[in-house]
């Protein structure tokens, strides 16, 4: 049945890593008629570019963004207090059939005021270790969907596997045909999650320059780097002799992915899903803070089925980065095998397995 005119309210925090599978669902749900409003805060909205524009027209602000220092610490429960009291009353007004949290701070009003006005609820979560807002409302909501298997829940709750979905842009590349290095042109990329990584900037340009001539003459790269550090990388590219196009943010990731022989990433669970939809060998740097090491975990797979090669931040350096980077792009037969293996891990379904059992929840 379709679900025509219905309306779903996803709430999702201010990362790419919560926004991008939020903005996956949606895509899902508007091609099946459903009606999608946003719920996010001001950094969330950031990536609303990307949604379709008619969600992205009409965001349920949250205000939630976390400031810094001490006030803003103690100001949080009063702003959440607001956000809840606003998200009641757009929700009695605009009485969503369902309400689908991503996680992070800024789901807190929407997941609550669901909660209290008993509308179905559900939550996505992206890692094999759950987030922190995600676990308050474990207990509280009808479905949990789960992107990494097994992911460690709340003892007592249960989790359905349907994988983290990816943007409709990645799965009109789903297992793009994959050229293997071989003598012509090697595209590499180089992305540190949604916000850009200093370990990449400090690393891959020297890791680069240490490659043998024949290699980086045919080397193009692609690195996404933090604003900050992107001049000084530029440079570093440039100083080696290396084509390369530095940004803070590279909109069509999907085509870098499909286009690139090689990838050299953070490990946050939607990257990872990018990848192993496309299908790409890749160097993972897990970022070793993140909350539980969950990075690690997210990596491990790729690591175990030989899809990707794991450099925990403890060993990483130029010199160790230089030794795979080369081990890969001079052995084509052990990309394409890396390939296969990625791809085999991709999930192109997890969208409209979610959509199912969004589906599921309401009458
Ligand atoms: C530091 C941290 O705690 N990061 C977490 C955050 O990651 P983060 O916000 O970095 O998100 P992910 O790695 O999951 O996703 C990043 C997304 O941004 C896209 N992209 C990236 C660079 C670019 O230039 N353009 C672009 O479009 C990637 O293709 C990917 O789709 O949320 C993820 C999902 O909960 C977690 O797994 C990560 O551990």
């Amino acid at each position: 049945m379709s679900g025509a005119a219905r309306l779903a309210l996803i709430a999702a925090g201010g990362t790419g890593g919560h926004m991008f599978p939020a903005q996956a669902l949606a895509e899902r749900l508007l091609a099946d008629g459903w009606r999608v409003k946003l719920s996010t805060d001001d950094r969330g909205a950031r990536y609303a570019g990307g949604f379709p524009p008619e969600v992205a027209r009409e965001i349920v602000r949250s205000a939630t963004t976390a400031r810094g220092g001490l006030a803003g610490k103690l100001s949080a429960p009063l702003r959440i207090g607001q956000g809840l009291m606003g998200a009641l009353r757009a929700m009695r007004r605009d009485r969503p059939a369902v309400v689908v949290g991503f996680g992070g701070y800024p789901t807190i009003p929407a997941m609550g005021a669901a909660s209290i006005l008993g509308v179905p609820r559900m939550i996505h979560e992206q890692n094999g270790i759950m987030g922190r807002v995600n676990r308050i409302f474990a207990r509280r909501v009808d479905r949990i969907a789960c992107g990494t298997w097994p992911t460690e829940l709340p003892q007592g709750v249960e989790g359905a596997h349907v994988g983290n979905p990816v943007r409709q842009a990645v799965l009109d590349r789903a297992a793009a045909p994959y050229h293997p290095p071989g003598d012509g042109a090697l595209h590499l990329l180089v992305i540190g999650g949604s916000q850009g990584a200093r370990v990449l900037s400090d690393c891959v340009p020297a890791a680069v320059a240490a490659l043998p001539d024949e290699l980086r003459v045919r080397l193009q790269v692609s690195h996404q780097a933090r604003a900050e550090d992107a001049e000084r990388v530029t440079r570093a590219y440039a100083e080696a002799g290396i084509r390369a196009e530095v940004r803070p943010f590279f909109t069509d990731v999907p085509e870098r992915l499909a286009a690139c022989q090689l990838v050299v990433s953070r490990a946050g669970a939607s990257s990872i899903a990018d990848i192993t939809v496309i299908g790409r060998p890749a160097i993972l740097i897990p970022f070793a803070a993140a909350a539980g090491d969950h990075q690690t975990a997210n990596a491990r797979a790729l690591a175990e089925s030989g899809a990707a090669v794991v450099l925990p931040e403890s060993v990483l350096d130029a010199e160790s980065l230089a030794r795979d980077l080369r081990a890969i792009l001079t052995d084509g037969p052990r990309a394409k095998a890396m390939a296969e293996a990625a791809l085999s891990l991709g999930r192109p379904n997890a969208a409209a397995r979610l959509h199912d059992l969004v589906t599921e929840l309401t009458p």
